[in-house]
């Protein structure tokens, strides 16, 4: 079904710049005073409203828009109680033998991922290829950057190309992280699963995640970090250095050059 997604705002005076994001996405445009009361022809939009960017899907019974918050909620949560450095994602990206790594985050969805890093000291750079996807980033990472407790953290993020194959290898990064979408499986929570629903409808399976793998490795100086469900093959077949096995999931470790060496 083509169309799912149209762009919409309820304020006057952001019709000028919504109308842009939805010509650059080549989404649909709409002005509705309650867009979430309003039953369209869509099954999502993308909302620009006074408190940002969003998206929420039509129709009754449906769950509240989706921003990227790295103000409050589970980003500040984990910011806060997440574990530091002794995370599993902080000994994936060698941040025990390193305090300052540059990270290239190839598949930034959401930015999560890429904020833990950040809050570690990581200055993180974000590839996004899907256009709503970064337009949620752009969002968030704005907003982050004006709020006081976080700005330094946030300004440690940049969002990049939009593809990694766009990158030549003159750019370099010590670490290299890639978290393609994978087949859901009914395991995670049932909360979990109605707030990413509208992530596995829009943004679909990444089927060509294999491909991702050898432009990483020619990025990275020291490591390559693949996040992988629980049971998953490798990724591109290919056998790690080394595994870190966490409870829902796993990191698989590529190293080429020893971080320690450095
Ligand atoms: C599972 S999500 C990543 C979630 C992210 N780690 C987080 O913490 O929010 C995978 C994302 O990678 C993006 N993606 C997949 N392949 C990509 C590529 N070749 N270039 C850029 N983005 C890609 C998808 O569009 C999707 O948004």
């Amino acid at each position: 079904m083509l169309n799912r997604l149209a762009v919409a705002t309820n304020e006057r005076y952001l019709e000028k710049e919504t109308q842009a994001l939805a010509q650059s996405l080549c989404l649909d445009y709409m002005y509705l005073l309650d867009p979430l009361k309003f039953v369209t022809n869509y099954d999502y939009l993308l909302l620009n409203t006074v408190d940002g960017v969003s998206v929420a899907k039509t129709g009754k019974g449906a769950p509240k828009p989706v921003f990227v918050d790295f103000t409050s909620g589970a980003a500040d949560h984990r910011r806060r109680f997440g574990g530091g450095r002794g995370q599993d994602i902080a000994k994936a990206v060698g941040l025990n033998k390193r305090a300052d790594l540059s990270v290239l985050d190839a598949t930034a969805g959401l930015g999560r991922d890429a904020f833990v890093l950040a809050c570690l000291g990581c200055t993180v750079s974000l590839c996004e290829r899907v256009g709503f996807v970064r337009a949620l980033l752009k969002d968030g990472l704005e907003r982050g950057s004006l709020h006081h407790e976080v700005a330094d953290i946030v300004n440690r993020m940049s969002l990049l190309a939009t593809d990694i194959r766009g990158l030549s290898t003159s750019n370099q990064f010590d670490v290299v992280y890639l978290d393609p979408m994978y087949p859901h499986t009914e395991k995670s929570s049932a909360a979990a699963k109605k707030e990413m629903a509208f992530f596995r409808d829009l943004v679909g399976k990444d089927l060509d995640a294999d491909h991702l793998l050898p432009h990483a490795m020619a990025l990275a100086e020291y490591r390559v970090v693949v996040k992988r469900p629980k049971g998953a093959p490798f990724l591109d077949q290919q056998e790690p250095t080394y595994q870190l096995e966490g409870k829902s999931g796993r990191f698989d470790i590529y190293v080429s050059k020893s971080l320690e060496a450095s």
